[in-house]
């Protein structure tokens, strides 16, 4: 264990949830070092132990090593943990994969919440496809936000990996008296969930914007968990993901709580923002915006009905009016429960 513990793990995005991981491992006694890409926001985060642009209140450890410089990161790192946008994952493995050409001890895991754009291709296939088929492979995801789990408020996720050594290493990591982890092995389910849910939480935000109630907000919960399961599975994602942290878990959080950024970007939707006030208000990364183009984009190549997320990419990308487009959803023909 001290062995593992000594063995440096980089974590890739000084974000608000990089930030956030980088506290956990570090706290846990992990030797970590946690690389951004803006060197001026990197020497702020040093000399004030703490990044204030994306985890204001929150002092780092001692221990956390902070850098801008991507190959001291990750030229003696065991295990590296990317937490960038989903859009920027492709082109930091590549980066990666420029200062670990001859290793082939390379462990990936990765925390976003996404698929490649344009493609829609799960960020697992990336990994194959960039690093190779041998490069164990881990995600992170379920209902954590960044700020409570880096005070240490009681939190749980899933860990999903395709390595048992792997996922035993990580679990040790991670875990601690307010951290768990719940293993699982399906690593499509769990990517699906996570970039799914962001949809459903800017519908929920629209709905409440729009001045709808808690029975409208409930009931995009419920249907969005139908349709994250019918196209979920399809992908070949398993039912026990879709009701776990991952799925369900995560829905129930970000549709819920203002914390969410996706919620809150549909909730300035709709009290009538347009989209470039609502994410600029936001200043941080809104996953669910290209989450909708790209799970659409899987929907017409597998032939799934999926109404939630076509309604909300006909606000996001036809400029549909959003009272319009919940009359449709609910004006729809009428179905049997668990179709
Ligand atoms: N925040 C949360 O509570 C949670 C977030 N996640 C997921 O984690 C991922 C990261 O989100 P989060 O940290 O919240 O996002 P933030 O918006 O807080 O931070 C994004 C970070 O990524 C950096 N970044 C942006 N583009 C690139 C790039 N091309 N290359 C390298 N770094 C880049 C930004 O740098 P710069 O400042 O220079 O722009 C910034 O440091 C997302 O997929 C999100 O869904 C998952 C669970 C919880
Ligand atoms: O994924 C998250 C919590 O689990 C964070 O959600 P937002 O990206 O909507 O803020």
């Amino acid at each position: 264990m001290a062995d593992l513990f000594n063995r440096p793990i980089a974590v890739l995005g000084a974000g608000s949830f990089g930030t956030a991981l980088a506290i956990l491992l570090a706290r846990n006694g992990n030797q970590t070092i946690l690389w951004g890409r803006d060197s001026a926001q990197v020497k702020q985060i040093s000399l004030n132990g703490e990044n204030q642009r994306y985890l204001p209140g929150v002092k780092l450890p001692e221990k956390l090593q902070v850098t801008a410089d991507f190959n001291q990161a990750v030229a003696n790192a065991f295990d590296i943990l990317v937490v960038t946008p989903s859009y920027a994952f492709s082109e930091t493995l590549q980066q990666i994969r420029q200062i670990k050409q001859k290793q082939d001890d390379l462990r990936i895991i990765w925390a976003c919440k996404g698929l490649e754009p344009e493609t829609s291709e799960f960020l697992d296939t990336r990994v194959i496809e960039i690093l190779g088929e041998n490069c164990p492979k881990a995600v992170l995801s379920g209902p954590t936000f960044a700020k409570e789990l880096a005070v240490g408020s009681p939190t749980a996720i899933t860990l999903g990996a395709d390595d048992g050594n792997f996922a035993s290493d990580l679990s040790q990591r991670l875990v601690n008296d307010t951290f768990r982890v719940y293993l699982s092995s399906d690593l499509k389910g769990v990517q699906f969930g996570g970039a799914f849910k962001n949809i459903v939480a800017i519908g929920a935000g629209i709905a409440d914007g729009l001045g709808f109630g808690a029975n409208a907000r409930t009931a995009l919960i419920t249907r969005g968990l139908a349709e994250m399961m019918r196209m979920g599975e399809k992908l070949g994602g398993r039912k026990e993901t879709f009701t776990g942290m991952a799925g369900l878990g995560d829905l129930i959080l970000t549709c819920t709580d203002d914390q969410s950024r996706n919620r809150r970007f549909g909730l300035a939707i709709g009290k009538g923002a347009t989209i470039e006030k609502a994410a600029n208000e936001i200043g941080q990364v809104v996953e669910g915006v290209r989450n909708t183009k790209e799970v659409k984009h899987l929907a017409e190549m597998h032939g799934v009905d999926m109404p939630i997320c076509q309604a909300i990419y006909g606000i996001l990308y036809l400029d549909q009016d959003p009272k319009q487009v919940a009359r449709q959803l609910l004006t729809r023909t009428l179905k049997v429960e668990g179709d």
